[in-house]
């Protein structure tokens, strides 16, 4: 012991876990959330576990993770890119960490977080928005309520707004508009009805809103998509006389 506070220092990272080959040991509560965050995000998930809670049993009978029933062999956790330790036995979360770390594996232990490497911050979405926090293992109830406040703050409302703010995006770097006015046209977007249009179920104004503003930066729509405006702009316009 050198008296010194421990460090709790978590880097948030974003992963694509599109295709990725995750491990799951243990499918009770606590197996099953981590199983569904990662199905949402299209991880491949083997559950090992002689026993699964009914929300895994119905993901399994749906195609959405592959069970094994039965319990954890010794080494299987080398064979993943990410491993989640969640069995109601400590010996066997204590194995399945010394083997993922024998191996170079990523890996989370619910019971003993200090013997993995990474924790599941508490998250909620807005179409492509995620909002993610972490007390790094100091308090996962506060991480819940600020999970729950933080939904309240950023409502419903956030998703279609959050898809028309990538959207535009798109359309003005397609449509040549350089960095410092994106920045401005989106300070506009941002300040604009928009968000109060969809929070008031008025989708059409909300859109109407944004394409006016879109409009003066000189990504108006005229029907086009931002892939024919990319095509115009490099000279493969399929319909040059089109406006
Ligand atoms: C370190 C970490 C490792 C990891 O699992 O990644 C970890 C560890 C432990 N959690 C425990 C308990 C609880 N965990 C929750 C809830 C969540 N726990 C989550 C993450 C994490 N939990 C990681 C740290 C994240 C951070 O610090 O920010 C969330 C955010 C995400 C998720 O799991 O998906 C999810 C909320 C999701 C949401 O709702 O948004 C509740 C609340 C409840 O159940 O009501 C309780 C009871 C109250 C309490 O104790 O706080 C115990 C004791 C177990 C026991 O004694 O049996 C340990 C072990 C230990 O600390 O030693
Ligand atoms: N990180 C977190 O957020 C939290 C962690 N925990 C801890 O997480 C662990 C799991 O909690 P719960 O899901 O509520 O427990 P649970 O008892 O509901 O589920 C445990 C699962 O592990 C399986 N299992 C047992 N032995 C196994 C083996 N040898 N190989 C593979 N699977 C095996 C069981 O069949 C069962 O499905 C506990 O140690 C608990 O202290 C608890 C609450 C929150």
């Amino acid at each position: 012991m050198t008296g010194e506070k421990e460090l709790r220092c978590d880097y948030l990272l974003a992963l694509d876990l599109r295709g990725l080959p995750v491990l799951v040991v243990g499918g009770g509560a606590v197996g099953a959330r981590k199983t569904e965050g990662l199905i949402q995000c299209g991880a491949r998930v083997t559950v090992v576990s002689p026993k699964l809670a009914p929300q895994l049993e119905r993901r399994v009978r749906e195609g959405a993770v592959r069970w094994e029933p039965r319990e954890y062999h010794v080494g299987e956790a080398g064979a993943y890119r990410l491993v989640f330790a969640a069995a109601g036995n400590p010996e066997v979360n204590r194995r399945v960490a010394e083997d993922a770390r024998a191996s170079g594996v990523w890996i989370n232990v619910a019971d003993r977080p200090e013997l993995g490497n990474l924790r599941v911050p508490a998250s909620f979405r807005r179409g492509p928005l995620t909002v993610a926090v972490s007390t790094a293992g100091g308090s996962p109830w506060l991480a819940q309520a600020f999970r729950k406040l933080l939904e309240e703050v950023i409502d419903p409302a956030y998703g279609p707004f959050v898809e028309q703010m990538v959207e535009a995006r798109q359309r003005l770097r397609a449509a040549g508009v350089g960095v410092s006015e994106r920045r401005e046209a989106f300070a506009e977007i941002w300040r604009s009805q928009a968000l109060d249009r969809w929070r008031s179920g008025d989708a059409p104004g909300a859109k109407a809103v944004v394409e006016a503003i879109l409009e003066r930066w000189g990504a108006g729509d005229h029907g086009d998509s931002a892939d024919r405006i990319a095509k115009k702009r490099s000279g493969h316009d399929p319909d040059p006389l089109g406006d």
